[in-house]
């Protein structure tokens, strides 16, 4: 039995991803699902919430035959400690995938074998692409599950990205 972890922001759960994880299945008997930067939300880069992203990746992933585990991480200040936080929240795992440098070098350094995958479609299929898209009304739909889209609608995602793109410049003191 091999078990898989794979960490992201997931801001949002895109197609690249879900190719990732399609191909990480062929793998894995079980994969836990990392979301990074668990307790931020509410900003242009991360606009969904640790919750949120929970939704997304469950109901994206239901179609997928692999037993699947979404663990929200929070960043912490000390990436010397960082594998023993992500040890104490996730299901044991044999192998992470992850072509984040920092990622990479921090999980070898724990003696935990590293995967990389490969890139799909990388030009549109990016979460800042995504994002950029959300704000400018743009179409963005094709490049999400249509699970996630859902995910979105539900929690009015689109307006939420844009109020919090807005910069309130008369709010600045002393302009
Ligand atoms: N198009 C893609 N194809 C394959 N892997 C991808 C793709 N986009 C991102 N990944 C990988 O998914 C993991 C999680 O990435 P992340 O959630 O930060 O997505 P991102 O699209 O790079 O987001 P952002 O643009 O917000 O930084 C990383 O290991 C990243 O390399
Ligand atoms: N010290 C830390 O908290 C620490 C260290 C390494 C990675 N991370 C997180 O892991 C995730 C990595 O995901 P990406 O590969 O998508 O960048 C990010 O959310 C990042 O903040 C956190």
């Amino acid at each position: 039995m091999t078990r898989g972890f794979y960490i992201g922001r997931f801001q949002p759960y895109h197609q690249g991803h879900h190719r990732v994880i399609a191909d990480i299945a062929e793998e894995v008997d079980e994969l836990v699902v990392g979301i990074g930067s668990a307790d931020q939300s509410h900003s242009v880069r991360n606009p969904f919430t640790g919750g949120e992203r929970i939704m997304m990746i469950t109901k994206a992933l239901a179609d997928l035959d692999l037993v699947t585990y979404a663990v929200p991480l929070e960043d912490i200040n000390r990436n010397a400690v960082w594998v023993s936080h992500v040890r104490s929240m996730s299901p044991n795992f044999d192998v992470a995938y992850s072509n984040n440098p920092l990622v990479v070098r921090l999980f070898e350094e724990a003696g935990i074998e590293v995967r990389g995958s490969p890139m799909f479609d990388r030009e549109v299929l990016r979460g800042t692409e995504i994002r950029e898209r959300m704000v400018a009304g743009d179409d963005w739909s094709d490049l999400v599950p249509d699970a996630v889209e859902r995910v979105v609608s539900e929690v009015d995602g689109i307006e939420r990205i844009r109020r919090v793109s807005d910069t309130d410049v008369e709010a600045t003191p002393n302009d």
